[in-house]
């Protein structure tokens, strides 16, 4: 068995994985990370026919505030985005559409809000802007709604807003303080929504640029079945081949992952509270059509079936071969759907009926479909008593925890980058400090 010394070993190349390997190599850092399967996790773009679908991940919210774009500039990552227009995200209201209203145009635009409602609506935001509006982590959004008697069109746009935010068939079940603290963000961003040109795959490759230009290792197909520790310390992970010695260690892999590997340790009962807890499940059903289906809006929610589509080759230069289009529709899930194989069929069927309606021609078009099992949006969901995994525990100093299980700022690949970025600064301040002892 080899054995090899390094600062840091990051264990799981997923976002958040990639994002802390690449951080700390930039910033000197001799760093292995190791992969079980492929690079990207649920991030992957594949490539077929010629379209190139993202498998999980395809926009960033809020890019403007976000943790990406703090390590795209300290990386120098080079990523061209594409920003979304807002006055071409819709609501499918039934019988008419009306502009979704993520601004002050679309506020004054929409029809999901009347009168008096309008300015309700904006002096909440206004308040959650300013700080004042916290909610309280006892009570769900729907309870404070309820406290607050805020007027019904109000709560429903409010809980709309949070089903596409939190990809949740259930935002009636977000923590108020959860709530409002991602609002107080994101309705500051200038760039609600951005896309990758190439999509994620681009990110993916560069942050392996920045890992290998600063000769850190990655392997990819091992995995890490073991781990060595030794008091309040982890000194080895140990795959079937080799042991990876290191003074720090950042474990970007999901808590069930996590349970197995740190079986026996002082972290053993910290860490099997967090494989309790429920993920965010969606379907997802992507189209590739040879030939774009033009339409006013690039964004269309269906508010009832809580299912979007969103025009991903509109954004994306290279998502689709010349002329062509793809397409991307998600289905939230509720908690009772996901194990019911009728709902999965239902919600297939519920899809390809709101193709029908603002894409109508697709079925001719159609190059190559790809319709997931349930996914895994986020590995925690935002409900009551669910909580993400903190970053660092005291029982063990060198270790530390990122992905999107993690505590951390915003939501979806925005807790694996936020985890990622604090567990770096841990990993940079304790070994300064080691060196200046
Ligand atoms: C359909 C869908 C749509 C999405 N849309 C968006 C979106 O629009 N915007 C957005 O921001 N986010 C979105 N997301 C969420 C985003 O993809 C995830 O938040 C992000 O990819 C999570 O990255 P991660 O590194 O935290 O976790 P993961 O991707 O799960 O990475 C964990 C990695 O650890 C590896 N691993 C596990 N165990 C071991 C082991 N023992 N040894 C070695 N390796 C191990 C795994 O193979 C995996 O690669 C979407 C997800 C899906 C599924």
């Amino acid at each position: 068995m080899k054995k090899s010394q390094y600062d840091a070993v990051i264990v799981g190349g997923g976002l958040a994985g990639l994002s802390a390997a690449a951080y700390l190599a930039h910033h000197g850092k001799k760093v292995a990370v190791i992969e079980r399967g492929k690079l990207g996790g649920r991030a992957m773009t594949i490539n077929m026919k010629g379209f190139q679908f993202n498998f999980g991940a395809h926009a960033i919210y809020g890019r403007d505030k976000s943790y990406l774009t703090l390590m795209e500039k300290e990386l120098q990552l080079k990523l061209y985005w594409s920003d979304f227009t807002q006055m071409k995200a819709k609501y499918d209201l039934g019988e008419e559409v009306s502009v979704v209203p993520s601004n002050l145009g679309g506020l004054l635009q929409t029809k999901l809000l009347k009168g008096m409602d309008k300015f309700r609506f904006a002096y909440h935001i206004l308040f959650t802007t300013l700080g004042f509006e916290k909610g309280d982590p006892n009570i769900s959004i729907k309870q404070w709604l309820e406290q607050k008697k805020v007027s019904p069109a109000v709560k429903e746009m409010m809980l709309n807003l949070a089903a596409s935010n939190f990809f949740t068939g259930e935002p009636e079940r977000i923590p108020s303080d959860v709530f409002f603290g991602y609002y107080k963000r994101i309705f500051k961003t200038n760039i609600p929504v951005s896309y990758i040109q190439g999509g994620w795959q681009k990110l993916i490759e560069q942050f392996v640029q920045v890992i290998e230009k600063n000769d850190g290792e990655i392997i990819t197909k091992t995995k890490v079945t073991g781990l060595s520790v030794d008091g309040k310390r982890v000194t080895a992970a140990h795959t079937k081949k080799n042991s990876f010695v290191a003074d720090d260690f950042i474990f970007a892999i999901p808590p069930e992952e996590l349970q197995t590997l740190f079986l026996h340790s002082p972290l053993e009962k910290e860490l099997a509270e967090y494989t309790k807890y429920e993920p965010t499940y969606v379907i997802f059903y992507d189209i590739g059509l040879k030939k774009r289906i033009d339409s006013p809006y690039t964004y269309i929610f269906d508010r009832d079936r809580q299912i979007f589509i969103s025009d991903i080759s509109y954004y994306d230069m290279e998502a689709a071969p010349p002329g062509g289009q793809l397409l991307q529709a998600i289905a939230y899930l509720k908690s009772h759907e996901i194990s019911d194989p009728l709902a999965h069929e239902r919600v297939k069927l519920d899809i390809e009926a709101f193709y029908d309606k603002h894409f109508s021609g697709w079925r001719k078009s159609l190059v190559v479909p790809r319709v997931s099992k349930v996914a895994v949006v986020q590995a925690i969901k935002w409900t009551m008593h669910q909580r993400g995994l903190p970053v660092h525990f005291s029982k063990i100093t060198n270790a530390f925890f990122a992905g999107d299980w993690c505590q951390g700022v915003g939501q979806l690949s925005e807790l694996s980058f936020s985890s990622s970025y604090e567990a770096c600064q841990h990993v940079l301040k304790k070994q300064a400090e080691k060196k200046g002892a």
